[in-house]
């Protein structure tokens, strides 16, 4: 091998120097958490040498105990953290330690500001990993070698966590990685063996292995008459963490901190879980779950690339990240993982996709996580956490009704938006507490979907629902009009856009009001009849409206057209949307509308019955194909009236 191959200096990819910046400032007060991360990417390594030597057990190398080592050198200035798990080839290296391979990374840190504090809370969104190491240390050095590879492929990976790093063959005749990390000059209080131990009884007691710590030979004690009181104990390397996997212990064993602890590690997130469910499943399926939903949502949730957060475990032994069959999509925000006694060791993603166990393991997940959210939704002192929930994670929740219509009810029990109710854009409203508001004689839930929550809250299709005092739902995610188009009824309670001619308050109403409406619409029908020869085919209808109260006219679509907002989510997405023709209604009571009906030159008629069409078109799709003639036009009619 020449010279050159043996030891090469590459640059980091951009993004990796980005993070190494953001993570150096941003974690620095949680310094600490590197060793999480370190002892817990070497737990993920033995992990994955257990599952590859299940076909091939030579790749224990006759030393099948799995374990990491904790070392200080106070002389050298370096703590180690070294295991001997599966190890890395030379190419592995260059990949896992040169490069970020999550999908989105880019697109993230393009996002940032460039401002330390605003960009620090993103960390969070990220997960923190190996380059944690540099928040403490100035130089790193990684020494591994690959299960199953010469003891002269080993490799050493140098850097000081700049622009680059420095690459090597070397002989490494201890399968495994060592990490050595020089420290900075303020970072002393890692050289003490004291912290270091609390530090990982703290974050790292449950992994899967042992993580030992070496302990110097203790001389043995001899009373004043020269007798052994206790006998000399050799040096050893000793545990100093439980090392059981944590999801075998009872629930009743774990406390509060141990599975927040555990969380960390898992998910590699530094802040803790928002909450959790940990059940252990016995009968026809047998399995043991640990799901936790995090505080923050990862920052390329919305990637369609995006891996879900669940390992997979067979009887203890790991057999791999990114379970995705375990829940379905709209969860894909909950992390933990899944060990099952029934799926054989041999398991593959290709088993998993059609099978009964993931199936039934998959529904129970899922009811869990459900009704979990549930219990948190319904308890007032958890109102706070609900609501960060909500804000994180609403809108994925919101593509449950499409994917799992068994599960329809109890996801959108836990929908929250805004509503006329109380006017604020805060999504807090469920729809038990609609309907517990329901007014006498209503029998459906009410709603609109717009750009913005100002255009849903002002749009004139409310004015008679807020004259009536009934309540609607105000929509304005991307999402909501896509959602509404799967959620169809909720409670036996049919949902109704308010956007639609066919909304139909007359119940409400009492006798005389009814007759009062039949003889305006006996006096308007001329006007009706001249509006639409005005109009002609721009519109599908024309009609006396009795739902506006402030506004001129409105336009509405017809019950199986469809909604405005669904065409422009369509457009949006590059596809041709069908032209709909709208409905016209006019306003009666407004004294622009009485004006109008008043003139008797059929041209001036038409130009007034224009205008009032193009700002009902303006305020229900927020833009016009022509808004420069609109304008014109207006300002005719402006003189017209000023002169
Ligand atoms: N001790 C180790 N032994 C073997 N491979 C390792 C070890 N430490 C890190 N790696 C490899 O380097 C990769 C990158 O590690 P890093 O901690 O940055 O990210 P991660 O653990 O994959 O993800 P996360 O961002 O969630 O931490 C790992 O996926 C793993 O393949």
């Amino acid at each position: 091998m020449s010279e050159a191959a043996q030891k090469e200096t590459l640059g980091f990819q951009t993004e990796v120097k980005q993070l190494l910046q953001l993570m150096i400032h941003s974690l620095y007060s949680n310094k600490e958490i590197f060793l999480r991360e370190l002892v817990s990417n070497a737990s993920d390594a033995a992990d994955k040498l257990r599952f590859k030597a299940l076909e091939n057990n030579d790749l224990y190398e006759n030393d099948g105990d799995l374990r990491v080592r904790v070392s200080v050198n106070k002389d050298a200035r370096t703590i180690t953290i070294a295991d001997n798990g599966i190890g890395m080839t030379r190419e592995d290296v260059i990949n896992n330690l040169g490069t970020i391979a999550k999908s989105g990374t880019a697109d993230f840190f393009s996002k940032l500001s460039g401002d330390q504090a605003k960009d620090s809370q993103l960390i969070g969104q990220f997960g923190v990993g190996f380059y944690s190491a540099f928040i403490v240390a100035d130089e790193v050095v990684v020494k591994t070698r690959a299960a199953g590879v010469d003891a002269s492929q080993g490799v050493e990976w140098t850097s000081k966590g700049e622009g680059d790093f420095t690459i090597a063959d070397i002989e490494v005749p201890q399968r495994g990685t060592e990490i050595i990390l020089h420290l900075r000059e303020d970072e002393d209080e890692f050289l003490d063996d004291w912290k270091v131990r609390s530090t990982i009884t703290r974050y790292s007691d449950h992994i899967n292995i042992p993580v030992q710590m070496f302990k110097e030979e203790v001389p043995a004690v001899t009373d004043e008459e020269g007798n052994e009181s206790s006998p000399a104990e050799p040096a050893k390397w000793e545990a100093i963490n439980k090392g059981t996997a944590l999801w075998t212990c009872e629930k009743a064993d774990i406390s509060e901190d141990e599975y927040k602890e555990f969380y960390k590690t898992v998910a590699h997130d530094f802040d803790d879980p928002l909450t959790w469910s940990h059940s252990k499943v016995e009968g026809k399926t047998e399995y043991t779950s640990l799901l936790y939903i995090p505080k923050r949502a990862p920052f390329n949730m919305w990637d369609r690339d995006t891996k879900n957060g669940i390992k997979l475990y067979v009887q203890r032994v790991f057999i791999m990240d990114d379970a995705e069959k375990f829940l379905p999509s709209y969860l894909r925000f909950v992390k933990g993982l899944v060990d099952s006694n029934d799926l054989p060791l041999n398991v593959s993603r290709e088993i998993l996709q059609d099978n009964k166990i993931t199936q039934s393991i998959r529904s129970g997940n899922t009811k869990k996580i459900l009704s979990l959210l549930d219990r948190m939704a319904k308890n007032e002192e958890k109102a706070q956490e609900y609501a960060t929930f909500w804000k994180e994670f609403g809108n994925v929740l919101k593509e449950g009704p499409a994917e799992d219509f068994a599960n329809k009810e109890k996801i959108a029990k836990l929908f929250r938006f805004a509503s006329t109710h109380n006017d604020t854009a805060e999504q807090s409203v469920g729809l038990d507490a609609y309907i517990e508001r329901m007014k006498e004689g209503q029998d459906k839930i009410y709603y609109i979907t717009a750009d913005s929550f100002d255009a849903a809250k002002n749009s004139p299709h409310l004015e008679i629902f807020r004259k009536k005092g009934i309540e609607v739902l105000l929509m304005s995610d991307r999402i909501d009009e896509w959602l509404m188009s799967h959620l169809t009824e909720y409670s036996e309670k049919q949902f109704q856009s308010v956007a639609k001619a066919n909304v139909d308050l007359s119940d409400l109403d009492d006798e005389e009001t009814k007759k009062e409406q039949e003889e305006t619409e006996k006096e308007f029908s001329s006007f009706v009849e001249r509006a639409k020869t005005a109009l002609g085919d721009k519109v599908k209808d024309v009609k006396v409206s009795h739902r506006l109260t402030e506004s001129p006219a409105v336009i509405t679509t017809d019950e199986n057209d469809m909604n405005t907002q669904m065409a422009k989510l369509l457009e949006a997405a590059g596809q041709a949307a069908p032209e709909t023709k709208y409905i016209f209604e006019v306003n009666p009571e407004h004294a622009l509308v009485k004006r109008v009906a008043d003139e008797a030159d059929e041209e001036a008629f038409k130009e007034w019955v224009d205008v009032l069409f193009l700002q009902a078109t303006l305020a229900e799709k927020g833009s016009l194909e022509d808004p420069a003639s609109f304008v014109s036009r207006l300002n005719k009619l402006l003189l017209k009236v000023t002169a």
